[in-house]
């Protein structure tokens, strides 16, 4: 095995600190290994004038990483899950989750703020949030805003919006806890498929020895089970379908959020079952609601 081991990251200030926690657990299980963190900018963090939807969804975020790896510039990279394509290419497999972070979406305001100004827009960029703002805020206009989680702050801040609707993983991780001025519960805003987990990406043949322990089950069986659902229903990157799990003893309870994109119906569904059948837990959830969802529109066609 080489004594050195790199690690691929994005340049974000969170990205860095995401890849530091896996650095220093690797550090920490084996003091004869020197850990290096490699940064670069990729292709999603340089286009910021656009939502993603439109030029290329997440695959953005990852593919300078890919080519990384596939080199041998580096032998992991650090993603959070919930940016990750659903497919990923069998030569870059990923190797393990972490635990997870708090996955609830939370409400920031503006430095100093303490009431919400109902005249200036909700800051959000993703469809997912957006749907399920309009039934928490139907009287508020939602705004699209891009760029890392410091940028979005600093244009809060600025006073372009009301608040920005954010992921309380990546608050907490950069120690910004005391923005948080709501949590909302995973019923009123369901999270995204593998928010708060990091997962961590390697490529094949090369001996991983040095990351056992890490992988948290919990995580594992959760996110798996909530790529399963979106993949299966093809909502890797403009699609806001959601989906969220969590182990209660042998048990997985997978909650998914699916939407229409012909007729704009969305709904949530929920399933439980073994927690060894993740995958198969998150396609049968999906394949319920894909079925209720038409059983819905013939009946709308008919009356
Ligand atoms: N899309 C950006 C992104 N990717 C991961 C996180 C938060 C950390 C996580 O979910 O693990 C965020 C910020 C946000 O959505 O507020």
């Amino acid at each position: 095995m080489k004594n050195k081991i790199t690690i691929g990251s994005r340049e974000s200030k969170l990205a860095v600190l995401q890849s530091e926690m896996v650095r220093d657990y690797i550090n920490e299980h084996n003091p004869d290994l020197t850990v290096e963190i490699l940064t670069m900018k990729t292709t999603g963090d340089k286009i910021l004038d656009r939502t993603l939807d439109k030029v290329g969804g997440k695959g953005l975020f990852v593919k300078e990483l890919d080519h990384a790896l596939l080199e041998g510039r580096s032998e992991l990279s650090v993603h959070s899950l919930k940016d990750m394509p659903m497919e990923v290419p069998a030569e870059l497999p990923l190797l393990a989750f972490s635990r997870r972070e708090d996955p609830r979406d939370v409400l920031v305001l503006p430095e100093g703020v303490t009431e919400l100004d109902r005249s200036k827009p909700l800051g959000c960029s993703s469809l997912r949030r957006t749907l399920q703002l309009r039934e928490l805020y139907p009287d508020m206009e939602v705004a699209s805003v891009r760029g890392n989680l410091q940028t979005r702050l600093r244009k809060l801040d600025e006073g372009q919006y009301s608040a920005l609707i954010l992921a309380a993983a990546g608050l907490k991780r950069l120690g910004l806890e005391s923005r948080i001025s709501r949590y909302f519960t995973e019923e009123e805003m369901l999270p995204a498929a593998g928010q708060g987990i990091l997962a961590v990406q390697g490529r094949t043949n090369v001996d991983y020895a040095f990351l056992d322990g890490y992988c948290d089950a919990d995580a594992w069986s959760a996110g798996s089970a909530e790529r399963a659902f979106v993949r299966f229903l093809d909502g890797g990157c403009s699609s806001p379908v959601a989906a969220f799990g969590v182990v209660e003893g042998e048990e997985l309870f997978l909650r998914g959020l699916y939407y229409n994109e012909e007729t704009g119906n969305w709904f949530k569904d929920s399933i439980r079952g073994k927690r060894e059948d993740a995958e198969a837990l998150g396609i049968a959830l999906a394949k319920q609601m894909k079925e209720s969802d038409r059983t819905k529109t013939d009946k709308g066609e008919a009356e």
